[in-house]
């Protein structure tokens, strides 16, 4: 909308793609440059002098690196100079948000040099972390397990990041647990993970990326996931999301049993800012939390009232590690500053950033500014049989939203946590052994009993017909077996995700894009109905930023010719056998002409018989070719190839070859073939 004579129309077009010249940044050591970018522009940054970190990973001189929708920080311990650079503004990237260029250096919409920043204490606290890692050596025990409190915006995932790349850095592989499901960690949010990293973070893309991601310049971590669907830890009260959370925890735990390196350098939780909000049932699950991954550093940041508390419960008092005991193990809480550059984000980024996690998941991360380090990945639809399925749904009551879905506890089954076979044991799951020494914290058991009796799993099978509600959601794959209970699923780690474009319910299908081809796996799933919030279109919100890409970042990429299909490639080598008898033939005739006075005339006849042959090859080959070109541009704009495409995909490959997680990785790599074409089919064929 815009007001006459105010000219408060939208920015035009030209004003968007206005170039600001490059600009030099010098950094005076122990200084920092913090700026934001937009989502839809991008910004180029290059190291030309001195040595600088992204929050703790450093930068390679000369290497350009591409940033968007994001606010960070450059910092120099001895001084650096920067050239900014504006990169590309694409108007096709993300719904809802109007790519726009700031004023800053590069079109930042915000960007200065700030002198202050808490970055000596925060190496202050890796080098106390490396004092303690290097006695385990000598004495057997545990490396340090760092859990980060502190409200939102703190800056608690920034310090897991420093931490993180400073340990990797000596040569350390530290175990980074996320436990904030409204962002994901190497995976989409609505999931709680934990990876080990031996090698540097991207800068780029913050923690770096999975295999799922495809091909990578930085080293990919292999995160375990487990979904929570939910947007805050205190929906049911905390009832699902600490099972969840003992499940990972045991899965460090054992990890860190048979690593020897990670048992060294130990664990760096990040956790959401609710829970340092003082809200009920918050202090329960920091309990929860410090027993199960058996915590001997409180990092608290940014509000002295939690640190006053956390010195209160847990200073000085023994952890709950096994050995704590024997190496008298006990947890020290530690004040740290927030830094001045922490930002607040508001509700329309957080939702730009997870839709792009959620689009870059099945896209790559070229989706949101093609970039020569961004990937571009090449998902496939299919169509499902909804009551082949096996979807979980949670059906519990959000923390904010009273009125919610139909939990209705005697709908679930009372076999489904203590049936034939299920040996899960919710006493000793959902809840931890409170910390020795530590009171006031303890969970009344009655309301205990409320989330561990055998029929307060609140997942329930969705059955047929399919819910439109599915459409725009997400479905996690987990690796528990379609017969498994409630609790198994539960407690399954994620194969991977799929997304539901549109349900047809009369019909009993819903169609699904997955980020790899071939059969979707017989597996339990668990349908994210409350978080992630919806993509809506994701695949239509695309076409615009498929046919930007098929200009710029295709060409750029000079991606290998696509393949050709066996039966092209059988005329195209037959025109080939037939060209090397025609050169061959060639060669024979001109032979026998020359010598055709001293042999019969038969003989002569055959090398034109030759001839011949060799010219019939030669045109089949031309034609293969011709066709091979044709039958390709068919292919992009056919709706009725897009369906057989389809088809195909849903035939295809075998489901055990899914459980494999590298081997997933290494089908997503071979996927990552010419988007464009591959995209307007996967488009034509979920439109019909
Ligand atoms: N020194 C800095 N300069 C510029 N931006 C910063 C700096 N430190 C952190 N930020 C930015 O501030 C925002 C909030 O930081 P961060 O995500 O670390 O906080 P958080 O406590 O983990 O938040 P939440 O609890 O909401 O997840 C992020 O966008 C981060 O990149």
């Amino acid at each position: 909308m815009s007001l006459p004579g105010l000219e408060l129309t939208q920015p035009s077009e030209e004003r968007h793609h206005a170039a600001a010249p490059p600009s030099q940044i010098n950094l005076p050591p122990g200084s920092e440059w913090r700026f934001e970018v937009a989502f839809g522009h991008s910004i180029k940054v290059k190291l030309l002098t001195g040595t600088a970190e992204l929050f703790g990973t450093e930068l390679a001189e000369s290497q350009t690196y591409t940033f968007c929708g994001t606010k960070s920080a450059i910092y120099t311990w001895y001084g650096c100079e920067l050239e900014v650079s504006a990169g590309e503004t694409n108007t096709a990237t993300l719904d809802g948000v109007t790519p726009t260029a700031g004023h800053g250096a590069g079109g930042c919409q915000s960007e200065y040099v700030a002198e202050e920043t808490p970055m000596v204490e925060y190496a202050n606290a890796h080098f106390a972390l490396e004092t303690m890692r290097d006695e385990t050596q000598d004495s057997g025990k545990d490396g340090p397990r760092v859990l980060l409190l502190g409200p939102e915006n703190a800056g608690k995932t920034t310090v897991a990041k420093i931490l993180t790349a400073y340990a990797t850095k000596v040569g350390r592989q530290p175990i980074a647990v996320n436990l904030d499901p409204s962002e994901g960690m190497l995976s989409v949010p609505g999931t709680l993970t934990a990876a080990a990293f031996r090698t540097m973070l991207d800068i780029e893309e913050g923690w770096g990326s999975s295999p799922m991601s495809g091909p990578s310049s930085v080293p990919v971590k292999l995160p375990l996931v487990y979904s929570y669907p939910h947007p805050s830890p205190l929906d049911a009260d905390g009832s699902v999301y600490r099972p969840i959370v003992s499940r990972l925890a045991l899965s460090v735990t054992g990890r860190m049993a048979e690593d020897e390196d990670s048992r060294e350098t130990g664990i760096i939780v990040d956790t959401p800012g609710i829970l340092s909000s003082g809200k009920p049932g918050t202090l329960e699950i920091i309990n929860h939390i410090v027993t199960e991954f058996a915590i001997t550093t409180i990092i608290v940041l940014g509000s002295e009232r939690l640190y006053s508390d956390m010195v209160k419960q847990y200073d000085n008092k023994p952890s709950s590690s096994a050995s704590a005991d024997a190496f008298d193990e006990r947890i020290s809480v530690v004040k740290l500053s927030k830094s001045g550059g922490c930002v607040d984000r508001d509700a329309a980024f957080l939702k730009t950033t997870r839709e792009y996690q959620i689009k870059s998941y099945f896209f790559g991360t070229s989706v949101i500014s093609p970039s020569p380090n961004t990937v571009t990945l090449s998902p496939h639809t299919s169509q499902l049989d909804f009551a082949a399925l096996s979807v979980y749904n949670y059906t519990v009551t959000s923390a904010d939203d009273e009125e919610e879905d139909e939990y209705d506890p005697s709908q679930l089954s009372m076999g489904d946590s203590f049936g034939a076979g299920d040996n899960y044991n919710p006493a000793e799951s959902d809840r931890a052994t409170p910390l020795p020494g530590i009171v006031g914290l303890s969970v009344d058991p009655a309301s205990a009993s409320n989330h561990t009796g055998s029929s307060s799993i609140p997942l329930k099978k969705a059955l047929p017909p399919a819910p439109q509600a599915l459409a725009n959601t997400l479905l996690a794959i987990t690796h528990a077996p379609t017969t498994a209970t409630p609790a198994q699923v539960r407690d399954a780690s994620i194969i991977g995700f799929l997304y539901v474009a549109s349900v047809e319910p009369e019909k009993g299908k819903i169609h699904v894009l997955a980020p790899v081809g071939g059969r979707v796996p017989q597996r339990a799933m668990i349908w994210a109905k409350r978080w992630p919030d919806e993509v809506i279109g994701l695949l239509n919100d695309l076409v615009g930023f498929i046919v930007t890409l098929s200009a710029a970042t295709v060409a750029e990429k000079r991606s290998p010719p696509k393949p050709l299909t066996f039966g092209w490639q059988r005329v195209q080598l037959l025109g080939a056998f037939f060209n090397g008898v025609l050169l061959f033939g060639l060669g024979i005739s001109v032979f026998l002409q020359s010598i055709e006075r001293f042999i019969s005339l038969q003989e002569v006849q055959n090398s034109k018989l030759v001839l011949i042959m060799g010219s019939v090859g030669f045109g089949l080959n031309v034609i293969s070719v011709l066709f091979f070109h044709d039958h390709d541009h068919d292919h992009d704009h056919d709706h009725d190839h897009g369906n057989e495409h389809e088809q195909d995909s849903v035939s295809g490959l075998d489901s055990s070859s899914h459980d494999n997680s590298e081997e997933a990785s290494h089908m997503r790599d071979s996927a990552t073939v010419d988007l464009v074409e591959q995209k307007v089919c996967a488009i034509s064929g979920i439109l019909t």
